[in-house]
């Protein structure tokens, strides 16, 4: 079944600064939506008010035209990676694939390094490795749209392109949305492409886009 998620009608505050008016973003099954933007424009914010961690001062969130009013958010509809760590660092790999449904030789086909690590806990793994197993975590296990914040920071090159093909594996089953600096990688990967700035949501087709909302720099 085809899901979508829309949401607009935002108006985001912290005291007298607004960060986002009048926002609009599409997610679907099958469809990665890209989400870029200088520093503080937003996209953060976005996707915390989408997850219902962040109440802005208005806004519309609809999944299948059905109006999610409540801020709680099931794991069945929504999942989210933020910025930084969110998993107790005592928890093993395996107590963490369990909780989330998902086996252990699907992990390691994609990340075969991981063979020796099925008993460690996240506190004895690198910076890198605890982000891949935030990663797959989120994005593997079952829900219907799944947020990335900058999931490809912290992750060697090699990584990174094994992170894709997943992204690409997964968006058959869920709506993706994801935002990270290296933006090429977005661009690449993403089926649906928007820049904030000035607190709207543009959608964009092309690097010239992005050159004209500030993004990147002209060549
Ligand atoms: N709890 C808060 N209280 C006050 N201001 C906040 C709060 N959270 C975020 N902001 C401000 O809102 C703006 C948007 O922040 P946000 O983290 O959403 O940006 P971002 O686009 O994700 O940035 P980056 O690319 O640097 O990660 C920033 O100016 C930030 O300082």
């Amino acid at each position: 079944m085809k899901n979508i998620l829309e949401i607009d009608s935002v108006l985001l505050k912290f005291k007298s600064t607004v960060i986002l008016n009048n926002v609009y973003l599409k997610s679907e099954t099958g469809i990665i939506t890209g989400l870029l933007g200088r520093n503080g424009t937003g996209k953060s914010s976005l996707m915390k008010i989408i997850y219902g961690e962040i109440i802005p001062n208005d806004k519309s969130i609809r999944i299948n035209n059905s109006s999610l009013f409540k801020s709680a958010r099931s794991p069945k509809d929504i999942r989210y990676l933020p910025q930084n760590k969110f998993i107790p660092m005592y928890l093993t790999v395996q107590r963490l694939l369990k909780d989330f449904n998902l086996d252990f030789s699907d992990l390691i086909s994609f990340f075969p390094e991981f063979q020796k690590h099925y008993k460690s806990k996240l506190k004895n793994l690198s910076g890198g490795e605890r982000r891949i197993i935030e990663i797959y975590l989120i994005l593997v296990s079952k829900t219907k749209f799944c947020m990335l914040d900058e999931p490809f920071s912290q992750v060697m090159p090699v990584h990174i392109e094994t992170i894709k093909k997943l992204i690409i594996r997964e968006k058959q089953n869920k709506g993706i949305i994801i935002t990270d600096h290296m933006y090429e990688h977005i661009t690449e990967i993403s089926d649906s492409l928007y820049v904030i700035s000035n607190g709207k949501t543009h959608l964009t087709n092309n690097i010239k886009d992005l050159q004209k909302l500030g993004y990147i720099r002209n060549s």
